[in-house]
């Protein structure tokens, strides 16, 4: 019988893990790369067409499911997961990023943030507690903590003073809710901003809370590659051994494949779906503007090295076709076939870490998606 939260290490290729984390919904093959669905939705695809890329778990958000349609109307529906016919496991993330990102109108206090609306400007309240509870609503597979975040370019001070008061929250949502308890598990949240000291103190203040994961928050923000990989490179290690380890939001392939070598096991981000809808397409040799004119009567598939039902099915000229026509299938088709390479991609680095060839992989993918 599977345990949930229960996280096995098959292989390990220097820093790097292959790994399954058991959930209620099922297991999940570390290094895993999550399509987002926001709003209960991985845009413009639907969950047969994420099953057949081989997607294993996705992403919702707190923020936007409690604003829209409300978190106790999908409890009501019977939960996230039958609400969306998606029946794998779910992450949802706490809406602290969200109310950061997205609400501009906001008041922080020990109690938690005060917010308004991005869709019509009425007035929220979000405490570590009423995240959980939205979580719990959802019945999501991963809860995640309410984290105060801090922008980049915070100073030095308020970034102490910042997670400080996140490992209070996270405090606070682990007294909510029993460890284990419908099946659902909660990871915390490591800030620190870009400081590596800071970084270890909200790690080291995180272990005394039992947690069945470790996130690492506050990157890609903003921050040079450069110093992304300087704290991904001395946090990651750092996480404990013996529990999954995600990188919230990151990113392009290789700041992925830098994350599984520094021991990263869960990534998500926006980037296959937002860029497919602007027609900026990932292949196996590099990025593909669908729109430049050289396409306009290319016979050949997107990326002759990708199994999806885009590459089997059509030409490079009839994709450009659809995206200068605006066509709504030009969203699905793009969609489709990035969510694949990055799923490939994790499954490419999965296979690799079994062999002990990820170095390999990794300077593979550097000589095309490195200058990027
Ligand atoms: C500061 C901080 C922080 C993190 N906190 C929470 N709860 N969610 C996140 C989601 C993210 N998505 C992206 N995309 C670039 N970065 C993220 C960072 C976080
Ligand atoms: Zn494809």
């Amino acid at each position: 019988m599977p345990v949930p939260g229960r996280f096995t290490i098959h292989a390990r290729d220097g820093k790097a893990r292959r790994a399954t984390l058991h959930t209620a919904h099922g297991e999940i093959q570390t290094p895993v790369f999550m399509p987002v669905g926001t709003q209960g939705s991985v845009k413009a695809v639907g969950p047969d067409d994420l099953l057949q890329a081989g997607s294993q778990i996705i992403l919702g958000n707190t923020y936007h499911l409690y604003l829209r349609p409300g978190d106790e109307l999908v409890a009501r529906r019977g939960g996230l997961h039958r609400f969306m016919s998606w029946d794998k496991p779910i992450l949802t993330d706490s809406g602290g990023f969200q109310v950061f990102s997205l609400s501009t109108i906001r008041k922080i206090s020990e109690k938690g943030v005060e917010f308004r609306s991005y869709l019509d400007g009425s007035k929220h309240f979000f405490s570590p507690e009423k995240a959980i509870s939205i979580q719990q609503n959802l019945g999501s597979d991963i809860m995640m903590v309410l984290d105060e975040c801090v922008g980049y370019g915070a100073d030095r001070e308020y970034t102490a003073r910042s997670l400080e008061r996140t490992t209070r929250w996270a405090r606070r949502c682990r007294e909510v809710h029993t460890p284990g308890a419908d099946g659902q598990l909660m990871f915390g949240i490591i800030q620190g901003g870009f400081h590596e000291d800071l970084r270890e103190e909200s790690l080291g203040q995180l272990l005394e809370i039992p947690f069945e994961g470790y996130a690492i928050g506050g990157l890609s923000v903003g921050e040079s590659t450069e110093d992304m990989y300087r704290i991904l490179n001395h946090i990651g290690p750092r996480m404990p051994e013996e529990k999954p380890r995600y990188l919230m939001g990151v990113g392009t392939p290789m700041d992925i494949l830098e994350g599984i070598e520094s021991g990263v096991d869960m990534f998500d981000c926006v980037l296959p779906t937002r860029n497919a809808r602007n027609g900026t397409l990932f292949t196996s040799q590099g990025k593909v503007n669908i729109k430049r004119a050289e396409f306009r009567e290319d016979d050949g598939p997107l990326d002759p090295n990708c199994q999806c039902y885009t590459c089997r099915n059509f030409s490079r000229a009839y994709l450009r076709h659809l995206y200068t026509a605006r066509e709504i299938l030009s969203y699905r088709l793009n969609s489709l076939h990035n969510i694949a390479f990055f799923l490939e991609l994790a499954r490419q680095a999965r296979e690799a870490i079994e062999g002990g060839r990820f170095a390999e992989l990794k300077a593979h993918y550097q000589g095309i998606y490195g200058t990027d």
